[in-house]
């Protein structure tokens, strides 16, 4: 309950269409508890006391009733509607919003299969409450209420052995959604398990099929499948029994009340005609009794929901603009790494004592073996996360108190692993900026040499690329994201291993237009391979998260330490595959 009340700032601007909802809910409850009392004067005063020249009266009032019932439970039904649409309206919009500025820290543990329950399964879970759950619930509490009090003005002892029985009815349905919640957790949790299997399997379609796995994947698929429809058919069995038994005794208490009210009839302490009012109320309480361990399930659901969507909405944005920012107006960038610490865990020391000085318009070429730190550096450039010790200054700056925006729209970064959108080439590109024009857009994507291939695909730039860019080449899809980068024409461009899928001489191409460019871009460049980054102004190597040679190509040959002995492994597989080949063709 306690979760539910966090979420009230969401639900409380709707305040209305609740209570207009509740308003009309009560006229329909008080209209329905009241229509039996024709059915008591009709009997009572129209049919024993021979009157019926009344009866064409009483049908009209039976008629009004009726139109009074229909328009007022229309009224609450849309009203409630609103209330619980409009409320989760915003609520996915807050925490869709909440997703987009959560740090990385957050997403390298989080799981998407239960970001994507949460922000689908759990709103749900709160529309539907909101919507219908909260107004079954008030509906059955005041017809108990209502019917008991009309009922108590014709007969105290036939209410008092109704309130008894009835409560009885309640207990089980309460005890029944007891035994029944587990069964809906179990649902859940396959249903979550299944989500997260297709969407790994749709991601991973490519290795996949690399090892040949389709129909192991087919049997790991059909094991949880099969959990989910065990938990189903679980559901369904306690369900399929609920039904029969509540109504079973619904009508049981019906048969007991009716049979003291006779008792009461013949004992002259009860007429006919309240007899017959009494059972139409009865009928009228139990129907929603019986389906109350149901709405009970609902809100204990809802609840839960919001116990986990509180959890998402309560996390902390840990990068964020400071809240005094300072301007960051100078066109220059000059960025400085200033005896900068960082580790992704407190315990870890991923980077150690860097500092590293890129000049405005300089290029620094970064290196070192495979998880030496060379992204962790370029993470803490755009404020992906904030270093542990030291700082990163821009243009003399410490980029913690810049506005967060303006400093991450100064820098264009090519990931290692380029994300393409399920959109046309063209969006794609203009991602940064959606109304750059084409002629800007061609422009970049000559510049990443993209152009020559778009032009060849069958719609051009209007093509649509699959989700994730799938039937694009990883050289295609790197060659569209430094095109992305390029287009805002950013202070700064980091090229992470963003041009590892590409050949030599398309790389050495690239490189040089943006050389080219003649722009005060400041330029990072990670690389795996010394021809990508042997033209940098300063070159760093990194081993272990510490920087342990530092200079210009031919220095740092000369020094003879592990730029050297990569530029010496990487130098001879060239020259032997030069010699490869001129054998094969010699042979030939
Ligand atoms: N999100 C993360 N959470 C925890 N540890 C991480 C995360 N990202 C990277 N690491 C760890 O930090 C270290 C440095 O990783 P980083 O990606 O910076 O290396 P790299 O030099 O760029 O490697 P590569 O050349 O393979 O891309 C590695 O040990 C890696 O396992």
């Amino acid at each position: 309950m306690k979760d539910f009340l966090k979420i009230k700032s969401f639900f409380m601007p709707y305040k209305r269409y609740f209570v207009c909802a509740f308003l009309a809910l009560m006229v329909t409850t008080c209209v329905s508890v009241a229509a039996p009392l024709l059915l008591k004067y009709l009997v009572d005063d129209v049919i024993l006391e021979e009157q019926y020249h009344l009866v064409p009266m009483v049908s009209l009032a039976v008629i009004g009733v009726a139109i009074v019932q229909g328009v007022f439970s229309y009224l609450y039904q849309y009203q409630g509607q609103w209330f619980g649409i409009k409320t989760v309206y915003d609520l996915r919009n807050t925490l869709y919003q909440k997703l987009q500025y959560l740090s990385l820290g957050y997403y390298s543990s989080a799981k998407t299969g239960d970001l994507m329950a949460r922000l689908t399964g759990d709103v749900e879970k709160i529309r539907t409450f909101l919507s219908g759950g909260i107004f079954n619930l008030l509906k059955t509490f005041f017809l108990f209420i209502a019917g008991l009090a009309v009922m108590s003005i014709y007969s105290i002892k036939l209410t008092l052995v109704t309130f008894v029985v009835l409560g009885l009815l309640i207990a089980l349905s309460y005890r029944f959604q007891k035994v029944v919640r587990p069964s809906f957790r179990t649902i859940r949790k396959s249903v979550a398990d299944l989500t997260t299997i297709i969407q790994e399997n749709i991601m991973g379609i490519r290795t996949v099929k690399s090892f040949g796995h389709e129909d192991f994947e087919v049997d790991k698929f059909a094991k949880y499948n099969h959990g989910f429809k065990d938990a189903q058919l679980n559901s369904a069995q306690i369900w399929s029994r609920y039904f029969p038994v509540m109504e079973m005794l619904g009508g049981f208490c019906v048969v007991i009340l009716l049979g003291y009210g006779g008792l009461l009839v013949l004992g002259d302490e009860l007429s006919i005609g309240a007899l017959a009012a009494f059972f139409s109320i009865i009928w009228l309480v139990i129907t929603p009794l019986t389906n109350i361990g149901f709405s009970i399930n609902q809100f204990m659901e809802s609840v839960t929901s919001a116990e986990r969507l509180n959890e998402l909405l309560e996390l902390k944005e840990e990068i964020r603009t400071n809240s005094d920012p300072l301007p960051l107006v100078d066109e220059s960038t000059d960025i400085n790494l200033k005896n900068v610490s960082f580790g992704y865990k407190e315990s870890n020391d991923t980077l150690s004592d860097i500092n590293l000085h890129a000049f405005s318009g300089k290029t620094v070429g970064i290196i070192g073996a495979t998880g030496s730190g060379k992204s962790s550096i370029i993470q803490l450039l755009f404020r992906g996360y904030d270093t542990t010790e030291g700082a990163v200054y821009v243009n003399g700056t410490d980029a913690r108190k810049l506005p967060l925006p303006n400093l991450r729209r100064k820098i264009g970064v090519v990931m290692q692993e380029p994300f393409i959108f399920s959109a046309s080439i063209r969006d794609n590109i203009a991602y940064g900026n959606p109304y750059a024009s084409m002629d800007k857009i061609i422009e970049v994507a000559k510049l990443a040499d993209a152009h020559e291939f778009i032009s060849e695909l069958p719609n051009g730039y209007d093509t649509v690329v699959g989700e994730r860019g799938l039937g694009l080449s990883g050289g295609q899809k790197q060659r569209i994201s430094i095109a992305r980068a390029l287009l805002i024409e950013p202070e700064i461009l980091v090229l992470d291993d963003a041009t590892s899928a590409l050949d030599m001489e398309t790389e050495y191409q690239i490189l040089s237009n943006l050389k080219a460019m003649d722009r005060k871009q400041t330029i990072f460049i990670i690389a795996h391979r010394i021809s990508s980054l042997k033209n940098a102004d300063e070159i760093i190597v990194l081993d272990k998260g510490k920087i342990v040679e530092r200079g210009r190509h031919n220095r740092l040959l000369e020094q003879r330490g592990i730029y050297h002995k990569t530029y010496q492994v990487q130098h001879a597989s060239q020259i032997e595959s030069i010699q490869t080949q001129t054998k094969r063709s010699r042979a030939l």
